[in-house]
């Protein structure tokens, strides 16, 4: 996380998942060396913005051989801060909630949700996978003794900004909020809105696009 705060640019840190989705399907694959310009033509990049992206993560590749793929997945996963699991409550367990608590794969991105926080007493006391469902009258108490950083958002709209306050009041210092819900938070607080509608926007653009005849752009698709 350090390496971020000295300012990796974020259209970087963006590219980076992109990286690591090709990079371990090339290490499955058996490969053990990839070169920037693969790595560009992979992802619609230039080679020389991917060889910048990578001098963010500190690894230098071998003239005319590339970079040792196993080398680089571990450079940019220590760059992203997401070789050290960060713990995180999620508020709703309703039917999005429970997707997110039962994806195990958060943990390789850096993300645990070790519980989560509900209203409906029904939903209390039972478990999303492995993750148990506690009140929410429970909440303040658990962030504390369990120094939790990091809420996860799931609760109707209409609910989603007294949750949020209710978060930092706790101590909760960013928050990754799925409700179709601007929230109004003190400026010390990271908070980041997901949202599928977006994706959606831009993949019918495309497809609009693509119709029209027009050349699609060569960007990735960000997260
Ligand atoms: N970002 C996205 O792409 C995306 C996709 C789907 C849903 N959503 C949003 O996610 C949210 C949840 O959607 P869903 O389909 O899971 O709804 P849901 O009704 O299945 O679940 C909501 C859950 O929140 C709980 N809840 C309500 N108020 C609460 C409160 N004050 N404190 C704690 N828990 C509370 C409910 O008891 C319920 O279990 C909605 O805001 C929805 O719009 C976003």
């Amino acid at each position: 996380m350090e390496d971020l705060k000295r300012g990796i640019p974020i259209p970087t840190i963006k590219r980076f998942p992109s990286y690591l989705r090709l990079l371990r399907q090339y290490l499955e694959e058996g490969k053990e060396m990839v070169s920037a310009t693969t790595l560009a033509e992979e992802l619609g990049l230039k080679p020389i913005q991917v060889r910048k992206d990578i001098s963010c993560t500190g690894i230098e590749g071998k003239p005319k051989v590339g970079f040792i793929i196993s080398y680089l997945i571990e450079a940019i996963v220590h760059t992203l801060g997401w070789d050290n699991a960060t713990d995180a409550v999620l508020i709703g367990a309703g039917h999005l909630g429970s997707a997110l608590a039962r994806y195990e794969g958060f943990e390789s991105y850096g993300l645990k949700i070790v519980a989560a926080f509900d209203i409906d007493k029904d939903k209390c006391g039972t478990k999303l996978g492995e993750v148990p469902v506690f009140p929410l009258e429970s909440l303040k108490g658990y962030i504390k003794e369990n120094h939790v950083n990091i809420g996860v958002v799931a609760v109707p709209a209409i609910q989603a900004q007294g949750i949020a306050e209710l978060l930092v009041e706790c101590g909760i210092v960013a928050i990754w909020n799925f409700a179709p819900k601007d929230l109004k938070l003190p400026e010390n607080v990271v908070v980041q809105r997901t949202d599928l509608a977006t994706s959606f926007a831009v993949l019918s653009a495309k497809v609009k696009r693509k119709i029209a005849n027009d050349e699609l752009s060569g960007e990735v698709d960000e997260w």
